[in-house]
């Protein structure tokens, strides 16, 4: 049995961060293991978040657990604090990780100010030459580059091209229902040729935790023996098939129905 790592936080509504990181390798038929980073509790009647984060030594007795048992695969998404980013990048060399996938969450859906830029500096400089692949999505490619908003598949392959710069073997930028057309459109590129993944763009707002979901599944895939592009072309319609069969959980949020590819 393949054996995967994911690095992030708890999402205690269960459709993005750790839940959805595990429900998504269980759905792969790998072996999913946890360290939390921290805890995201939402007020039941607004459903602002509620952030704290876990405190860098009980992260660092987590990922001492796991890499003990040895992982083929992992993921990183929600970090926290930039002592959790370094503890991170330090773990990936010291045991020599290289099947990466960094999902570099800034924001939840919908919010376009950074809770915390020196997170972003820290991504940007310690885990992004670690990265086999990265993850952004369109604001979180624009702030890794160091760019104005993107707008078009051409800013979208210069971002692609900036990320890959600063050392991350691949990319894929997820355009999806942010950009400007009528596909959902990411954009994978490995300092050799870009190729851009097209699905239709499903008129849904029941898509929390679609980004959690896409890099999860890339991350089973890596550990299963694909390719990059084989792993991201795969979890694109494994994602795909989950926001369509998103659901209302209430009247705040929908999450994607994490079963749902291998149910159609
Ligand atoms: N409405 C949609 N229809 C089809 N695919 C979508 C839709 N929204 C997002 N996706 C796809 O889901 C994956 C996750 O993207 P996205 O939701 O933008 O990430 P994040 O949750 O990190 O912001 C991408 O492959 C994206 O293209
Ligand atoms: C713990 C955690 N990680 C990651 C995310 C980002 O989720 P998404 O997959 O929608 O980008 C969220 C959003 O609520 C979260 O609570
Ligand atoms: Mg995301």
């Amino acid at each position: 049995m393949k054996k995967t790592l994911t690095l992030a936080g708890s999402d205690s509504s269960g459709g993005a961060g750790i839940q959805a990181d595990l429900k998504t390798f269980q759905e792969h038929n790998v072996y999913g293991m946890t360290a939390i980073t921290s805890i995201v509790a939402m007020k039941p009647e607004t459903w602002a978040h509620d952030v704290t984060a876990i405190d860098v030594t009980i992260v660092e007795k987590q990922l001492d657990t796991i890499l003990s048992v040895g992982i083929d695969a992992m993921k990183t998404g929600m970090l926290g604090s930039v002592d959790i980013i370094e503890l991170g990048a330090k773990k990936i060399k010291e045991h020599g990780i290289d099947r990466v996938v960094i999902d570099p969450v800034m924001v939840c859906k919908g919010e376009n100010e950074v809770l915390q830029p020196e997170n972003t500096d820290a991504m940007r400089e310690l885990l992004l030459p670690l990265a086999t692949v990265t993850t952004p999505n369109l604001f979180e490619a624009s702030q890794l580059a160091q760019m104005d908003p993107i707008q078009t598949l051409d800013e979208m392959k210069e971002a692609a091209q900036k990320i890959v710069d600063l050392g991350a073997k691949s990319v894929v930028i997820k355009g999806g229902k942010a950009f400007m057309n009528k596909e959902a459109i990411d954009l994978f590129y490995d300092g050799q040729e870009f190729v851009v993944l097209e699905k239709e763009k499903l008129q849904t707002s029941y898509n929390h935790g679609a980004g959690c979901t896409f890099a999860a599944a890339i991350t089973s895939n890596l550990a299963n023996g694909d390719s990059v592009k084989e792993a991201v072309t795969k979890a694109k319609d494994f994602v795909y098939a989950a926001i369509k069969h998103g659901f209302k959980l209430n009247d705040f949020v929908g999450p994607v129905m994490h079963g749902a590819y291998n149910q159609e």
